[in-house]
């Protein structure tokens, strides 16, 4: 029990998008991208739960809403009730692709409740229990402090280190139109594998983070390969054994399966990343398969939520913030 008293007034958190294993690093190694989603969160009298634009059709609106639920967690945590909230929903970040939307939807709402109790909980705090939730720390070890981490659960307590990004790295993402469920892709994992298979893991994973963290890109294409998940979903993802194999061919410093998938995650130098060489490579190949991928080029993200408290004074505060969020690019701290 802490001593936390709710506080009024209205919480908007921005939360920056993941990707999970870079490769070898299967639920170890995350990255924040500059892609977000937008929390608002404050008491009211019953509960209400608005959904803004158009990446979270089929996301529930009453209490088995995940942002309500992991909310509730926190001011149970902090032995405190404030069972009714208004709370509003934007996201740029599509669902079930593997760019780690439930991860930021934990972490925002981590963030957002615990503001709303004055941040009775420590980062530390916020950690375990968003890895407990998600069942493993990399995408949500990399929304809630950015840049790259590399962490550990033994499924009692998460510990981690955080990277910064190598400078001149840019990151393209292939999304494919059709969603698949982390569920659905940890399904086809096997039970055991062979021991050079976790050797060359191991060793990758290892090579991997120490090239980032000491800004080695020449060694990506050499560390980003994996035997332990990729080789088993790429049944999942049509297009995608050919699109990791030939990526470094077009352009790219290394290619890899972005968390669960399906969407392909490709690293490279910022000065040749832009010649639109991979973006065709990749169009062209999933064009083959009878998919469609939207392309985007993003960044590491360095920071984790920024918070943005509203009271009364605030110039803003009487509007709807639903339609604050739907215009958000609201600025949210530093
Ligand atoms: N903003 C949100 N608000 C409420 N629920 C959300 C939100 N974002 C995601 N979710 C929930 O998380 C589910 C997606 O989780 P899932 O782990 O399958 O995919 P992902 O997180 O997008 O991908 P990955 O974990 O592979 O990066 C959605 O179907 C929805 O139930
Ligand atoms: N490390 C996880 C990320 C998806 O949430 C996986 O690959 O299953």
């Amino acid at each position: 029990m802490r001593n936390a008293k709710p506080i009024s007034g209205r919480i908007i958190v921005k939360v920056p998008a993941s990707t999970a294993n870079l490769g070898p690093g299967f639920d170890s190694l995350g990255m924040a991208l500059s892609l977000f989603a937008w929390i608002s969160m404050e008491p009211s009298e019953t509960t209400r739960i608005t959904l803004v634009g158009d990446n979270l059709e089929g996301v529930s609106q009453d209490k088995t809403n995940l942002v309500y639920v992991v909310a509730q967690s926190v001011f149970d945590k902090a032995g405190i009730e404030l069972p009714e909230l208004d709370i509003g929903i934007r996201s740029d970040i599509p669902l079930t692709r593997g760019l780690g939307s439930s991860a930021s939807a934990i972490v925002g709402a981590l963030v957002a409740a615990n503001s709303l109790i004055g941040n009775v909980l420590t980062d530390d705090e916020l950690f375990q229990m968003a890895t407990a939730l998600e069942k493993h720390p990399d995408n949500v070890g990399a929304s809630l402090f950015g840049g790259i981490i590399a962490a550990a659960w033994d499924g009692t307590r998460a510990e981690y280190v955080r990277i910064e990004p190598p400078s001149g790295m840019d990151v393209l993402v292939a999304i494919p139109e059709f969603e698949l469920s982390t569920k659905k892709a940890r399904n086809v994992l096997p039970e055991q594998i062979t021991l050079s298979d976790a050797v060359f893991n191991v060793t990758h994973s290892s090579l991997l983070t120490a090239a980032l963290a000491s800004g080695r890109l020449d060694l990506l294409s050499h560390a980003m390969r994996d035997r332990l998940h990729q080789p088993y979903r790429a049944a999942l993802i049509p297009g995608m054994d050919r699109i990791l194999r030939e990526a470094t061919d077009h352009g790219a410093l290394g290619a890899v399966l972005s968390g669960a998938g399906p969407t392909l995650l490709f690293l490279a130098r910022s000065e040749h990343s832009r010649n639109g060489q991979l973006v065709a490579f990749i169009q062209e190949v999933m064009a083959g398969e009878g998919i469609t991928v939207k392309t985007q080029w993003l960044d590491p993200c360095l920071h984790g939520p920024q918070v943005l408290f509203m009271d009364e004074n605030h110039p803003d505060y009487d509007k709807d913030p639903h339609r604050l969020l739907r215009n958000v690019k609201v600025e949210v701290g530093a």
